[in-house]
């Protein structure tokens, strides 16, 4: 669509913005320098030529979409080449990988050489090993994935059953698929552009199984392309979303591979078969690890998308007649839009904040791992799973409030919204589904718990605990009393949970039956566990930024965060009268609160939005375009439709006609 006048609702809000939305995309992207960086890749991507479609993707088949979505992925990484061979070597969240990400509409058959491939390499392969594959992997000479999940195990590695079995006389390993739920499963990019992939398999040598080691593993000839003998590869088939995410199957028919196929950086085979143990076996477990840690960035991203669609097209959208003598009120105008609304908007910026603080912590875990310290993994494992979860599930239901919010076209393909929902909704299952990981966190709380009863010394996401139980301090509305409130929240969750626990042990159950039937308790200490950690470090965060920032801006986003804390209190209400000293009278305070601070915010809505500094090429949305013309826009891609390109369709007179007049 060419340049048009932009909607003047949107103008208007523009203007009413009290601070410098630049200011506010500066901190976004960590810095000046990083948002022109982005720009500069931006502006890459958005000159391509070749990105033009034939025809919108939504009228592609299943197989035109997959041979799209590979041809807009060569373009687009050969012409950012000299970003990826400066990046992809140093992994860590930034929006400017994402920018290059949105070039595809859903997601790129690429993804996972990147995002899981690639780090495999440098996180699990011995020196040695990485001189051999990461140059060809950056270079892209070869395309890689991450081929762990089968057909009849996700959760559970330990039952995966894929085997790779050594055999000193060749010095081979002997990859097979003993079963049909033996096939890998899922793996993106697998079916059809991958020509290698990390295979996650029993290890089995001298008789013994090892358990589950990953394996680089060539699956395709780099020439032809085809299967290699021993290979059967393919797609799995239409789903929710990820439609040109090319996930496939893969099963081995004794599929020979060279023994240093094994990534050997923690445990290793010896030529005579010999297994030399990892000094810690989660360390095979670490690619899963990195990956739950970026998902929370990720999650920030999704929802900036959401609510730059959402917001602006409830300040273009008009409806209903509150006062007669009145106009149409712009729909932000409802208090209702609002509070559906500006939660995305501030849970974006918690989870951003969240996800920075969490890489930070990752990186110091992983210094400490390299110098034999492995002390602080249990609390790093513990932290990035119940954030994982509980960013994915927030960003997927608050995505999918957007897309309610925006009503009948948030409904519509063209205004990305369904699409987004899919894209989050998968984060809630990958990499390990929400309910597992939740669980994984309260093995940690539980015996951070004991450990607190104990008044033993704790790590830092925990300390907390000590002492919580013993005394409910004074309530207080401020935010750092609202974050306290949440950890009262938590300790009080946790002890229930573990209060639970030990009841069902002591009535005779095994230990782990008594999990199970305590684990709907147990999935909630978690939860809580997790919006204490959320609630605190944004706020924190949030003050130091505030300090740093403008005036006008430090205000914005101490109203956001105020915001996050007062919704998640009053979306806790319950918890916080029985684990804390709020009162009735409390309550209603942060109720008024909370009405204030969605006013306050109403006016720089658009400005907060406009901050995220997404570009129309990149956001793929008619409701959302920085010009605001959501009805042209909706008409345009509607004449797209290939049935409106003749007046009377041929069914009409095969079928309809017919049989209107009984003729079928
Ligand atoms: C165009 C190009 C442009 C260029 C730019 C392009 C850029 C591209 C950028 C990218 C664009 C993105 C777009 C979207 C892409 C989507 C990608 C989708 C990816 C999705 C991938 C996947 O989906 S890939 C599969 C993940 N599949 C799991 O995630 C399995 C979960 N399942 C488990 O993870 C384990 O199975 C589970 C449950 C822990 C039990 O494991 P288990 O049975 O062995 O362990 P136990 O429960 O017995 O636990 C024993 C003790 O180990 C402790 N422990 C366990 N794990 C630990 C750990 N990791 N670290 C430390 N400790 C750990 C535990 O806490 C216990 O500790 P303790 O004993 O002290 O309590
Ligand atoms: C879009 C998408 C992309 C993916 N990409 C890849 C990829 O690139 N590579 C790859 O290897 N895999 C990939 N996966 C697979 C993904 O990692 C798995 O689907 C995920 O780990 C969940 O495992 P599952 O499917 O076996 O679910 P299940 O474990 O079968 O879960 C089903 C239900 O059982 C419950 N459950 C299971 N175990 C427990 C338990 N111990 N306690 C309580 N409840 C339990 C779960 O909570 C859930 O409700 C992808 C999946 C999706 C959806």
């Amino acid at each position: 669509m060419g340049p048009g006048k932009v909607n003047e609702d949107l103008v208007a809000e523009r203007r009413k913005c009290t601070f410098d939305t630049q200011e506010l995309t500066y901190i976004i992207d960590g810095g000046k320098e990083e948002t022109q960086k982005r720009h500069e890749v931006e502006n890459i991507v958005t000159s391509i030529p070749e990105l033009q479609d034939p025809i919108p993707e939504e009228y592609m088949s299943h197989k035109e979409k997959y041979e799209n979505a590979v041809r807009r992925a060569c373009y687009v990484t050969k012409a950012l080449k000299n970003f990826v061979i400066e990046n992809a070597t140093k992994p860590g969240p930034s929006n400017r990988y994402r920018s290059a990400e949105a070039a595809t509409k859903d997601v790129t058959p690429m993804a996972l050489h990147f995002s899981m491939f690639l780090p495999t390499l440098l996180g699990q392969a011995s020196p040695e090993q990485q001189e051999k594959w990461v140059p060809r992997a950056v270079n892209m000479e070869i395309i890689g994935t991450y081929a762990q999940t089968e057909l009849g195990h996700g959760t559970f590695l330990r039952g995966l059953e894929t085997t790779a079995t050594y055999d000193p006389t060749t010095e081979e390993f002997v990859l097979n698929s003993p079963t049909l739920t033996a096939y890998k499963w899922w793996p993106g990019g697998l079916a059809h552009t991958a020509n290698h992939c990390v295979v996650v398999a029993q290890l089995h040598s001298k008789g013994v199984n090892h358990g589950v080691h990953p394996f680089i593993v060539q699956i395709r000839d780099e020439d032809t392309h085809m299967p290699l003998p021993g290979v059967k590869v393919g797609e799995i088939g239409p789903k929710l979303s990820f439609s040109t995410a090319n996930n496939g199957f893969l099963g081995f028919d004794n599929f020979r591979v060279p023994r240093d196929a094994m990534l050997m950086k923690n445990a290793q085979v010896l030529k005579d078969g010999t297994y030399v143990k990892s000094r810690l076996s989660k360390l095979t477990y670490g690619t899963m690890v990195f990956i739950r840690v970026m998902i929370v960035t990720d999650m920030a991203y999704y929802l900036s998308v959401g609510a730059t669609i959402a917001i602006r097209y409830s300040a273009v959208r008009h409806q209903s007649k509150p006062k007669e003598n009145e106009p149409e009120p712009q729909i932000l105008d409802y208090v209702t839009q609002q509070h559906k609304l500006f939660i995305a908007l501030a849970s974006s910026h918690a989870f951003r904040v969240t996800g920075q603080w969490l890489w930070t912590t990752f990186v110091k875990v992983n210094k400490a791992l390299t110098s034999g310290n492995a002390d602080t993994l249990p609390e790093l494992h513990a932290v990035a799973c119940c954030l994982k979860a509980v960013t994915t599930r927030d960003a997927a239901s608050m995505v999918e409030a957007c897309r309610m919010s925006c009503g009948g076209h948030g409904y519509m393909t063209s205004s990305y919204l369904p699409i987004l929902y899919g894209i989050t909704t998968a984060a809630c299952t990958y990499e390990g589904e929400n309910t597992v990981l939740l669980l994984q966190t309260a093995r940690f709380l539980v015996k951070a718990w004991e450990q607190a009863v104990d008044r033993k010394a704790m790590t830092p996401t925990v300390a907390y605990l000590v002492g919580a139980g013993d005394q409910r301090g004074a309530w207080s509305s401020q935010p750092s009393g609202i974050t306290r409130g949440m950890q009262q929240v938590a300790a009080g969750r946790v002890r229930s949970a573990v209060e639970a626990l030990q009841k069902h042990v002591k009535s005779g159950m095994a230990y782990e039956d008594a999990w199970n039937a305590a684990s709907v308790q147990l999935v909630a200490a978690s939860e809580a566990h997790c919006r204490a950690v959320l609630c605190e470090v944004y706020w924190t965060e949030t003050e130091r930024l505030a300090a740093a920032s403008s005036r006008e801006l430090g205000a914005v986003l101490k109203q956001l965060a105020e915001l996050y804390l007062v919704y998640w209190a009053l979306e806790k209400g319950g918890d916080l009268l029985l684990y804390s000293n709020i009162s009735k009278t409390d309550i209603a305070y942060l109720r008024d609160r909370y009405e204030e601070l969605l006013s306050l915010i109403r006016p720089n809505a658009v400005g907060l939005v406009d901050a995220f500094d997404i570009r129309d090429e990149i956001l793929h949305s008619t409701l959302g375009a920085y010009d605001g013309r959501v009805y042209e826009r909706l008409m345009e891609e509607a004449l797209k439709s290939p049935l409106n390109a003749e007046p009377v369709n041929q069914s009409f007179h095969k079928y309809l006609k017919p049989f209107m007049q009984g003729k079928l």
